[in-house]
């Protein structure tokens, strides 16, 4: 059954009453609750805790074994695993709580003697106890009962779990005889002297106590499933050393080397107890294994045992910091669940059944909901995998899609571009020529340029005819100088760089019509032409030029829009993209959870056929002991039958015996008679007549 580790907390008295009255703070205990307050009273905020009990500093041991560990160790009586042990610093009264006094003896001493009496309490059980005593120092392990058992060896195994090999145990009848072979133990014992503490325990010590029993009847009663097993459990009382400030302990030397074991110890020891107090969940891995202390307490610590733990605190305010850890640690044990069960060994037969009620168990679980649980679940993601691959197969389709349009509108876009870079180069080679044309004089030049070649503007041919027409004008330059303004608006570098086809910018482009309009008004142009066809046909430049240019301003317009568009679907493409991402994770993890289920499935089919193998073995043996049990039977019934009939053949043959016997009886009888009268007739001795 899961049931929470039993915390308590015990404060000490002060060692000394002077040193409180120059305290600042003290601590307060208010049923089982312990609170720091200020000297004056007033509670200092997030420094309280509440414990299963708080024991003050006029507590009795008596008192803190009665509610926190007697439990524990009558269930041990019972069948269950248990703990209980003192955590604290060095000098809080941990020694004292275990060991006690000679006037309030401490948690083992009380232990060992309820034990006992207890044990005499059950009258249908028999009971052996065995006890050992070790210590734990600088992380060897010692034998408390044989000092010559040093630096033992902690293994596992099935039967014996966790175990320290090579421990004397010795077989006890009454509690008198542990607590002579405790005292023996102690002796033994490494304490040590600190500024801390006259007597510091530099070891951590376990004495264990190992409970077996048995029913007393168990053979009359036939039922092999509780009165034929073998109860086992192991009790541990545990005193650990103290955890220690180096720089008060004062320690160096030996003490130094103790004390950085015995801090390392407890420290794995507090991570342990972190991790078990983070839920099963989060739990990941217990480094029980990081310190022989946390090794051999392993059942004890989340395992199948019941466990209570008392931590003890000094009072004095020096200690303050370390008496908030030992809260902390307290706090954090709480929040640890154990599982205790009684520990039985079946006989063979018990076994068997029990083995069978548990394989039946296990089958119908694993043929009810589990099984069709799992294929349900399977189905579902089956489905749902489904549904993303098609969800993703759309996405993808929508995505190219995107993409293809994307690709065509870019293309538009340098279309467009490109449109309104001719349109802007050809209205200022419109303008540059009108302005030549103004300042043309002579017919020949006048015949020259109408000469030339001048189209509506070819659109889509136009990086290269307009490269073409650039160079052609840049043959003109003493005709055509250009206006001071013009470098101010577009230089001939940038000129250069567009024509060569560098990405153009557009706010530069902007600014060519304008100059158009400034600097070549149309009233400039036309009084000096003589010429009528010459006239006609700057309008018609004119005109085209002005066609041009609401062209280009609508392209550039459309170009704006379609950037714009441009935007918006990439935004769009980026958001489908995520979603295609959240989908294949989507799909990722329930690939996964598909996998592990398939492969949890697949271990569940495995398990099921090995128990429905074990089933089936075990209705053979069964069927093989039931077989043999009803030859024996018949072989007893025809043995039966067999005594019954010489019994029967013995009486008869009595009968005709003692009739014989009769029969006889009465012949010597006659016989005699016979004789008597025989030797009345004749005188002579019969013997010798009878010669003859
Ligand atoms: N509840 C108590 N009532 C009276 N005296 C106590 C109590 N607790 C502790 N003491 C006394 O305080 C001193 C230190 O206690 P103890 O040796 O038990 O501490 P400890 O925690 O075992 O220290 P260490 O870790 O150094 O071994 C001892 O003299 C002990 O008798």
């Amino acid at each position: 059954m899961a049931e929470k580790i039993c915390v308590a907390v015990r404060l000490r008295p002060p060692v000394s009453q002077s040193q409180d009255t120059s305290s600042a703070t003290f601590w307060r205990v208010e049923d089982n609750r312990i609170s720091l307050h200020k000297l004056h009273g007033t509670p200092i905020p997030g420094i309280s805790y509440a414990f299963d009990y708080v024991f003050d500093e006029t507590c009795s041991n008596a008192k803190v074994y009665e509610l926190l560990t007697k439990d524990v160790i009558h269930a041990a009586v019972d069948g269950f695993n248990g703990t209980a042990f003192a955590y604290g610093q060095t000098s809080s009264g941990k020694t004292f709580t275990m060991n006690g006094s000679p006037n309030d003896p401490g948690i083992i001493h009380r232990a060992v003697n309820d034990v006992f009496r207890k044990i005499q309490m059950i009258s249908d059980r028999e009971f052996l106890i065995r006890v050992s005593y070790m210590e734990i120092y600088n992380e060897e392990i010692n034998d408390l009962f044989a000092v010559e058992n040093q630096k033992l060896q902690i293994h596992e195994s099935l039967e014996r779990g966790i175990f320290v090999a090579g421990l004397r145990e010795e077989i006890v009848n009454n509690a008198e005889q542990v607590i002579k072979l405790l005292e023996s133990g102690e002796v033994n014992r490494h304490f040590g002297e600190t500024n801390m503490n006259a007597r510091s325990s530099r070891s951590h010590t376990i004495f264990r106590m190992v409970i077996e029993s048995k029913g007393i009847d168990s053979r009359s009663s036939g039922d092999y499933s509780s009165s034929d097993a073998i109860r086992v459990s192991v009790l541990n009382l545990v005193d650990l050393a103290g955890s220690e400030r180096i720089a008060k302990t004062g320690a160096g030397g030996v003490r130094l080397k103790e004390g950085k074991y015995i801090n390392k110890s407890l420290m794995v020891l507090g991570n342990v107890i972190n991790k078990l107090s983070n839920g099963a969940k989060q739990r990941a891995h217990i480094p029980y294994r990081d310190s022989k202390l946390t090794r051999i307490l392993q059942t004890a610590l989340g395992g199948n045992a019941k466990t209570s733990i008392i931590c003890t605190l000094a009072p004095e305010e020096v200690h303050v910091e370390e008496t908030k850890g030992t809260l902390l640690f307290a706090s954090r044990a709480k929040r640890i669940t154990n599982c205790a069960q009684v520990n039985e060994i079946l006989t063979d037969a018990a076994l068997l059944k029990r083995q069978q009620l548990e394989i039946e168990e296990l089958r119908r679980k694993l043929q009810g909901s589990r099984s069709e649980v799992l294929e349900q679940e399977i189905l579902k993601l089956r489905n749902d995998m489904l549904k993303y691959e098609l969800e993703r197969e759309k996405l993808e389709m929508e995505l190219e899609e995107e993409r293809k349009s994307h690709k065509e509108r870019e293309q538009r876009i340098r279309d467009q571009q490109l449109k309104i870079e001719n349109l802007s180069s050809l209205v200022s080679d419109g303008d540059r020529s009108s302005s030549q044309d103004s300042m043309k004089e002579s017919p020949k030049d006048e015949c020259n340029y109408r000469g030339e070649d001048f189209k509506t503007p070819c659109f889509k041919a136009a990086g290269n005819a307009f490269v073409a027409k650039r160079s052609n004008n840049s043959q003109l330059p003493d005709f055509s100088p250009l206006p001071d303004s013009f470098s101010n608006v577009a230089d001939e570098d940038t000129w250069f760089k567009m024509n060569k086809g560098y990405i153009a910018d557009l706010d530069l482009l902007q600014t060519t019509p304008a100059r158009k309009v400034q600097s070549f008004p149309p009233q400039d142009i036309t009084p000096d032409c003589s010429n009528d066809n010459y006239k006609e046909e700057l309008q018609n430049l004119k005109r085209q030029l002005e066609l041009a240019i609401k062209g280009k301003n609508e392209l550039e317009r459309k170009h704006e829009e379609e950037i714009q568009l441009n935007g918006r679907l990439m935004g769009e493409i980026s958001e489908l993209k995520q979603e295609l991402d959240v989908n294949n994770n989507l799909l990722e993890a329930s690939k996964e959870r598909y996998g592990s289920l398939e492969r949890e499935f697949q271990l569940l089919k495995e398990e099921r056929d090995s128990l429905q193998k074990s089933v089936s073995e075990s209705s053979q043996k069964l069927t093989f002991v039931t077989d043999q049990k009803e030859n024996i039977l018949k072989d007893l019934n025809s043995e039966v039958q067999r005594r019954k009939d010489l019994e029967a053949e013995i009486k008869q043959f009595s009968v005709a015996f003692a009739s014989r016997q009769r029969s006889l009886a009465s012949i010597h009888g006659e016989f005699k008679s016979k004789m008597e009268k025989l030797r009345a007739e004749n005188p002579v001795p019969l013997h010798k007549s009878l010669q003859y």
